[in-house]
């Protein structure tokens, strides 16, 4: 079997367009946020490990960060465990902490290991508590109601913030080599433990690394503006104002708050990318046109 003309061409293409991003990347940090409906889909997990392994060999240094809702909601259902989230965060007690802790930082993380191993790549994987890589402290949650004058605090259990990276571990592992897989697990000096939402921590990693990209790959194609378009090349200011205007609401908010964060404390670029396409990474990073938003200091494409 051999290409036909036309699709030589396009190979060729794709390979030459290729090029001047691997120059550029080569050494950089690129953070990826591996989470949501793309992990529970056997196709879509080996495209991204595949897209993680290609991104090593060509001499960049991925990082990836792992959520597992889906997964950790799933065992709370077989274990009789409700589960309940505010504000988009999971109400976490002790019981639900020992599960999350037990689901991101066990099979979640392992299989993200092991899919990145079967494609030619050495991963590690750690949780927040290895190195002490994730200092945390408890998430104040607070809810305004109407008409109350004083905002009221909601408990939302072992939910965590970051309060701390403590990079020594991941300079371990990328000078070794390896790619670090990260369970957004954290702890504090009583050695109480955080469960922490992934997207909060992708941002922290990528902002004390000083990464080239934080990528967050999410179930929609992009951030929609009001008409359901995908905005692409936003500033920071645009950003604000989105919010703003209620155009970014929900699971988005956190998200964006996060990439809008890294970008402010010197990450070139925060990308919100749609897991659900197979290579979504390597599409972002290698093609002249990019994938979903992508939101920099000045807003350029
Ligand atoms: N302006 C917006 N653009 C895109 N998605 C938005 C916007 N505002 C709110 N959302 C919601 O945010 C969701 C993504 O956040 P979330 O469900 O927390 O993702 P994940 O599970 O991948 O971390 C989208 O599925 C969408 O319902
Ligand atoms: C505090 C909080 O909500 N933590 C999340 C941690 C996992 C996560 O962030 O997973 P996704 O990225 O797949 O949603 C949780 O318990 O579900």
């Amino acid at each position: 079997m051999s290409l036909t003309p036309d699709s030589a061409m396009n190979a060729a293409r794709v390979l030459t367009e290729a090029l001047p991003y691997i120059q550029r990347f080569t050494g950089r940090t690129i953070v990826v946020k591996f989470g949501g409906n793309a992990m529970v889909d056997p196709t879509l997990h080996e495209s991204f490990a595949r897209d993680i392994v290609l991104m090593k060999l060509v001499g960049m240094n991925p990082v990836v960060v792992h959520g597992g809702g889906p997964q950790i909601g799933k065992l709370l259902e077989k274990l009789n465990i409700e589960s309940e989230f505010v504000e988009g965060m999971r109400v976490t007690d002790s019981q639900t902490m020992d599960v999350v802790e037990m689901v991101l930082g066990g099979s979640v993380n392992k299989e993200i290991v092991s899919s990145i191993s079967r494609n030619g790549g050495k991963a590690i994987g750690v949780s927040g508590k290895d190195g002490r890589l994730i200092r945390a402290k408890p998430m104040k949650v607070t809810r305004q109601t109407p008409g109350m004058d004083a905002a009221e605090i909601i408990d939302i259990g072992q939910v965590g913030e970051v309060s701390q990276i403590d990079r020594e571990i991941l300079d371990v592992i990328l000078d070794s080599n390896f790619i670090p897989v990260i369970a957004p697990v954290g702890s504090d000096d009583e050695g109480n433990t955080f469960n922490i939402n992934a997207d909060l921590v992708a941002g922290k990693i990528a902002q004390v690394m000083q990464a080239e990209k934080l990528m967050l790959l999410t179930n929609v194609e992009g951030l929609l503006d009001a008409t359901g378009s995908v905005l692409t090349g936003l500033s920071t200011e645009k950003v604000d104002e989105l919010i703003a205007d209620g155009t970014v609401h929900g699971g988005m908010l956190p998200k964006i708050g996060c990439a809008l964060d890294a970008v402010k404390s010197g990450v070139a670029s925060a990308h919100i990318v749609d897991g659900r396409v197979p290579h979504a990474v390597l599409l972002e990073i290698f093609t002249d046109e990019g994938m979903g938003t992508k939101i920099t200091p000045r807003g350029e494409d």
